[in-house]
């Protein structure tokens, strides 16, 4: 069985403590999100996980066969159009040119781009358009973990839902596994089955919440309504240092 598991991880810039002592497993099919205030260390802990960075301290096991990224910036390639940004993977990993380039377009439109779309450039794109790509680049190889580091943080609401509902669509229809990192707790309770909460200074988990719901099932009450429960938890308002009026 495919799965990402953390034990017993410590990560220091030099004599800052940024991580201590987080464990967690992530299995096949499964949405984890790790929420927690800004620079608690929640990026560091994604990049020790996808191999961007070195582990140091304890050990990261990942077994998915295949990942790729979403990030808050699309980073997409300047010099490649809409179409062969997102074929990039797909031509990576041997397909032909016809193939990749007939998947890339059939993805696209999928993500609400349009066909006036596929010959531009990243500079002539909206902040919203380069989001599409970007996720259309990340799913269009069908990665079995996805790795998003707060990819709605920039979006209106509407595109936010709706990249949003294409993810869940894909971790229904093609079991995709995500690891989510964000700071919004009512992004996190759309998508999540299991939310660690990362308590800054050194970044420790404080909290667990799991949700037996299916996420195609979480209507906007749903949501709100957990939200609003959450954050009246004293361990919440603590790790965010909110102020309960
Ligand atoms: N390469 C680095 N060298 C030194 N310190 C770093 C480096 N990368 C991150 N840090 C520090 O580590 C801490 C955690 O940063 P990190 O980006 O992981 O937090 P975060 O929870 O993702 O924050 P945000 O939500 O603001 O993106 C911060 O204090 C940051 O300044």
């Amino acid at each position: 069985m495919e799965k990402l598991e953390v034990k017993n991880l410590n990560h220091h810039f030099g004599f800052t403590e940024i991580l201590q002592n987080i464990n967690f497993t992530l299995d096949k099919g499964q949405v984890l999100s790790i929420v927690g205030p800004s620079g608690g260390g929640k990026t560091t802990l994604m990049h020790l996980c996808a191999d961007l960075l070195d582990v140091e301290e304890g050990s990261v096991e990942n077994t998915f066969v295949s990942s790729s990224f979403a990030f808050q910036e699309a980073r997409l390639l300047p010099w490649k159009n809409v179409i062969d940004n997102i074929a990039l993977g797909l031509l990576a990993k041997g397909e032909s040119k016809k193939e990749a380039i007939l998947k890339s377009k059939e993805i696209a439109l999928k993500f609400g781009l349009e066909e006036d779309d596929f010959e531009k450039f990243p500079k002539d794109l909206s902040g919203g358009m380069k989001q599409r790509v970007s996720f259309a680049r990340a799913l269009v190889t069908k990665p079995s973990l996805l790795f998003l580091d707060e990819p709605f943080s920039a979006l209106d609401i509407g595109l936010k839902q709706e990249l949003q509902t294409h993810l869940i669509e894909e971790v229904n229809e093609n079991n995709l596994s995500i690891l989510f990192i964000t700071h919004d707790i009512m992004e996190a309770i759309r998508l999540s089955d299991r939310i660690l909460l990362l308590k800054a200074d050194p970044g420790h988990i404080v909290k667990e919440f799991d949700y037996i719901i299916k996420q195609d099932k979480r209507d906007d009450e749903f949501v709100y309504n957990e939200t609003a429960k959450i954050l009246q938890d004293e361990v919440i308002v603590n790790t965010f240092e909110l102020e309960l009026k």
